[in-house]
């Protein structure tokens, strides 16, 4: 485990100091060029509006996002872990700070540029499928590649589809899958261009347990097998057992983080935050 600082306000867990960071860290120090380090954020703050109806979605949050492991996001219902996500995955603009994904600083990026390296470094799953409903399992697994005029690496997709256990089902169109496999489709989708880190919003919101066991198994062996690095957020502690490490939202901050988490130990601590109560 990388060493890391973490400080945090309010809560009994780590008591004490002001600000809140959790950062995996220094294995390189310095801006945003670590290799063990796919994405982070410093001092990130995201504010929509102003004045009396202002809100601040994220206040001052460092985080670094390690390479080849698998991060939940967790908090209550507007805690900001979708505008963390988002902001991370260069979907939204920050209102101020800096973040980095691979060696890029993104937040200084315009349009063009920002747009390109979406497309060729990030992978995206929905709590919606997305999938085309007039193309095939492969064709909308390669779709982003093809529109981007991006020839697929064979050898890679067929390991990717290996991986997600769609073999079979290549030919079939969305509507002749079930949910899961869907959502199976939408994981191979986001890992056949190979980026450096796929962001999921709730990618199993969508299924039943079974289907949604199914899908988070792939999520993960595609981080042990392919080295795949993954970002999910969810309010599921099943599906947060599935990841290598927790962080905690709560107001804009991050509040805490748990390595190595199961279902158990997840669910005491969201338990342990309705009891302590939220941060401010
Ligand atoms: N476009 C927006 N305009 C104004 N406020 C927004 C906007 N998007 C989010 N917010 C506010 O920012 C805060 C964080 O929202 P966010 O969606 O990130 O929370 P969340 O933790 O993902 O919530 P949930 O679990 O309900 O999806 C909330 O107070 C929300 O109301």
């Amino acid at each position: 485990m990388p060493e890391r600082t973490f400080r945090s306000t309010h809560l009994p867990f780590n008591q004490g100091v002001t600000v809140t960071t959790a950062v995996a860290n220094p294995l390189t120090g310095g801006g945003g060029e670590s290799t063990a380090v796919a994405a982070r954020a410093r001092q990130l703050v995201k504010a929509y509006g102003s004045g009396e109806t202002g809100v601040v979605a994220l206040d001052r949050v460092d985080v670094d996002i390690a390479r080849g492991a698998f991060t939940a996001i967790m908090g209550p219902s507007g805690s900001g872990k979708s505008t963390l996500m988002h902001c991370l995955a260069g979907l939204d603009s920050v209102s101020s700070g800096q973040i980095w994904v691979g060696g890029t600083e993104i937040t200084s990026l315009k349009d063009k540029k920002l747009t390109r390296l979406r497309r060729d470094h990030i992978g995206f799953i929905f709590q919606a499928f997305n999938l085309l409903p007039t193309l095939t399992a492969a064709e909308n697994i390669t779709l982003p590649m093809d529109i981007a005029g991006v020839k697929p690496d064979r050898a890679w997709l067929d390991q990717v589809v290996q991986t997600v256990g769609l073999g079979g089902r290549l030919r079939h169109r969305p509507a002749q899958l079930s949910g899961g496999q869907q959502q199976r489709v939408a994981v191979a989708r986001a890992l056949a261009s190979r980026p450096d880190i796929i962001f999921g919003d709730e990618p199993t919101g969508n299924l039943d347990s079974r289907a949604g066991a199914e899908v988070l198994g792939f999520l993960r062996r595609s981080v042990d097998e392919l080295s795949q690095t993954i970002v999910m957020v969810t309010h599921d502690p099943v599906a947060a057992s599935y990841a290598d490490r927790v962080l905690y939202l709560a107001d804009g901050r991050i509040v805490d983080e748990m390595w190595r988490p199961t279902a158990e130990t997840v669910l005491d601590r969201m338990k342990a935050f309705d009891t302590f109560g939220r941060v401010s």
